[in-house]
């Protein structure tokens, strides 16, 4: 017994036998010896499984697809974990130039590709609109005249959405909620119809699709069918108005399991979206869908090393080898993440918090966890594939970790161990 009382998620692609835990066919245990650690393995079973059981669930039981799956490759954007969803037939959602160029670098269809975030600066959409993507997801009225002056002088056309803010509680951790009024995304429910009316006008934006995007580690639907439904009664009036609406961008969101947590199913989920969007006569519309965190959260663990224990009058430490500078989540949400001892031991189990070497009290990885652990031992943090090295920083000038993919009985380095010595290459000391 690992911690007490919280529930483990339960995962492919990583279990335990016999005590010790594996990523597929390989002992974690192995994988640290080989790659060192702080080490972020993941599964490419677990990727792909949970991108098959989305696309299942995309297409209706005559065959008929009924929605498009966009990753949200924020969520993990390795090139190896986005060629690996590209090969299954994923498209994705980019926020920034550089995720753009990575879906560039490994041949995405640049029809493929919607481009969403707040802050686009004129450059990324003059790259966005130079590559040809399928659509940008414009987030403010200032921004969507930026696009129209940005493709002016590219005598490009700029393919448009914009993203609707419904005011809708996604019913999430307050950080990551996207669609109520007073955060910053989107373009307020109220001004929606007036900006479309005004995109119309504009000389080199085509009006193609309505997008919206409510948040993030959202565990139930509701929320979803609330926003939907405001969606779409937009969509309606444009039609009357005569601005023609093609695709329907449902946005990303849905959650995981990382303790005790019940994210609806992915085959209900969808059809439960899909079917209203049927219901209410919009069956002829493409659907876009953004799932990150539900493709690859699961998918990945985050493998440390015990370095000290530190016994406490109040507190027990576990002090190890990753840090916030690894996975940022508990700092920055307090998140919760499943740990366990990589091999089972015989030695006394104590409550500990688990935490790293970065000089900040913020700096900890879970609490109050009830760890049968010795120094040397190794903990894998679960649940590390989404939002996990994607926000890794270089603080108290701590190389990043690798990254690993394990297939069966093979691991493959997906990124190299950063150097100490490469996280300050490119500084220089004043001259003399
Ligand atoms: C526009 C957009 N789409 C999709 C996602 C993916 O979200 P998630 O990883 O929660 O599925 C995000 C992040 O929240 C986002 O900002
Ligand atoms: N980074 C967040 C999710 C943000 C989603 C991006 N809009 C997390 O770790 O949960």
């Amino acid at each position: 017994m690992i911690s007490k009382a919280i529930p483990l998620p339960s995962l492919t692609g990583f279990s335990e036998r016999n005590g010790n835990w594996y990523a597929e066919d390989i002992a974690l245990a192995d994988l640290a010896r080989e790659f060192g650690t702080p080490l972020y393995v993941y599964s490419k079973s677990a990727l792909s499984k949970a991108y098959q059981a989305y696309d299942k669930a995309c297409v209706d039981k005559q065959g008929k697809r009924r929605a498009r799956i966009h990753y949200a490759m924020k969520a993990n954007s390795n090139l190896a974990v986005i060629n690996c969803f590209k090969e299954l037939g994923a498209g994705f959602d980019l926020v920034s130039g550089g995720e753009l160029a990575r879906a560039l670098a490994i041949g995405a269809d640049p029809k493929s590709l919607v481009f969403a975030g707040v802050g686009k600066s004129a450059k990324e959409i003059a790259e966005a609109l130079k590559a040809g993507v399928k659509c940008i997801n414009v987030e403010s009225i200032a921004e969507l005249h930026k696009i129209n002056r940005v493709a002016t002088e590219l005598g490009l056309r700029a393919p448009i959405s914009l993203r609707v803010n419904p005011d809708v509680d996604a019913q999430t951790h307050p950080y990551i909620s996207t669609g109520l009024k007073g955060n910053k995304f989107g373009i307020a429910y109220h001004e929606v119809l007036k900006t479309y009316r005004e995109a119309s006008q504009l000389a080199q934006i085509d009006v193609v699709g309505i997008d919206c995007h409510i948040g993030s580690q959202i565990t139930t639907t509701a929320p979803y069918l609330d926003a939907l439904d405001k969606v779409l009664d937009l969509v309606a009036q444009l039609k009357k108005e005569g601005i023609v609406i093609h695709h329907l961008d449902l946005g990303g969101g849905l959650g995981i399991s990382y303790s005790d947590e019940t994210p609806p199913d992915i085959t209900d989920f969808t059809d439960t979206l899909l079917n209203r969007v049927a219901e209410r006569g919009f069956g002829h519309l493409d659907v876009v869908l953004e799932p990150g965190r539900s493709l690859v959260g699961n998918a990945g663990v985050l493998l440390t090393t015990v370095e000290y224990l530190k016994p406490g009058a109040e507190k027990n430490f576990c002090i190890v080898d990753a840090a916030m500078t690894e996975l940022m989540r508990p700092a920055l949400y307090e998140a919760h993440h499943g740990i366990v001892p990589v091999q089972a031991k015989q030695a006394k189990a104590l409550t500990y918090d688990v935490v790293g070497p970065v000089c900040e009290s913020g700096d900890w990885l879970g609490r109050d966890r009830h760890l049968a652990v010795e120094e040397g031992d190794l903990l894998a943090i679960l649940s590390a594939g989404a939002y996990g090295f994607v926000m890794a920083s270089n603080y108290n000038t701590r190389p990043k970790p690798a990254e690993i993919i394990v297939d069966g009985k093979n691991a493959y380095v997906i990124r190299a161990r950063e150097n100490t010595s490469d996280l300050f290459a490119s500084e220089a000391v004043l001259p003399k």
